[in-house]
């Protein structure tokens, strides 16, 4: 491979899991993956064959336990890390079923607005801008993280 072909992009399903409170689920990243300990919404990459949906359906029931209702895209977004080109696709999920068990040895916590758990990954900064625009409130990143 030639050293300037374009870097290949890993795909990525992550769960935005919404109560009906308006709390969101966050998880930590488990020990021995990069940026462990970092706060994030769940999900995981894309296997081959595999649409978005059917690969949080099948990331979140790995890790948390769950099995999720319908799930659709509700954004896009790229964030260039040292180890990864990664194009993350954000669902809103609303609708789950069965116990939360943290099956990687991960932490997690239903966050109020704002989250207040730290360090929050940069990849899911974006995500927290949208819901503070939703809001119409001010979002400085330099709060979270
Ligand atoms: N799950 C998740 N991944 C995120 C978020 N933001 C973000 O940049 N990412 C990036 O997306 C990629 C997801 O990979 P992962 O390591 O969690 O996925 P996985 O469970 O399939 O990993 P593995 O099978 O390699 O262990 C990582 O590069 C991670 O840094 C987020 O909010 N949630």
């Amino acid at each position: 491979m030639s050293e300037h072909a374009p870097r290949k992009h890993t795909e990525v399903a992550v769960g935005i899991l919404l109560k009906s409170n308006g709390e969101m689920l966050l998880t930590s990243r488990p020990e021995g993956k990069p940026y462990a300990g970092y706060w994030e919404f769940p999900g995981g990459k894309l296997e081959a064959g595999e649409t978005v949906e059917q690969a949080l359906r099948r990331e979140l029931q790995e890790e948390l336990g769950i099995t999720i209702g319908t799930a659709s895209v509700w954004k896009v977004t790229e964030h260039d890390y040292p180890h990864a080109l990664v194009r993350l696709h954000w669902c809103k999920v609303f609708e789950w079923q069965g116990e939360f068990e943290m099956r990687e040895g991960q932490s997690m916590s239903w966050e109020p607005w704002p989250p207040q758990v730290k360090p929050i990954l940069p990849g899911a900064v974006p995500v927290l801008e949208w819901f503070a625009e939703e809001r119409g409130e001010p979002f400085d990143p330099a709060t979270i993280g």
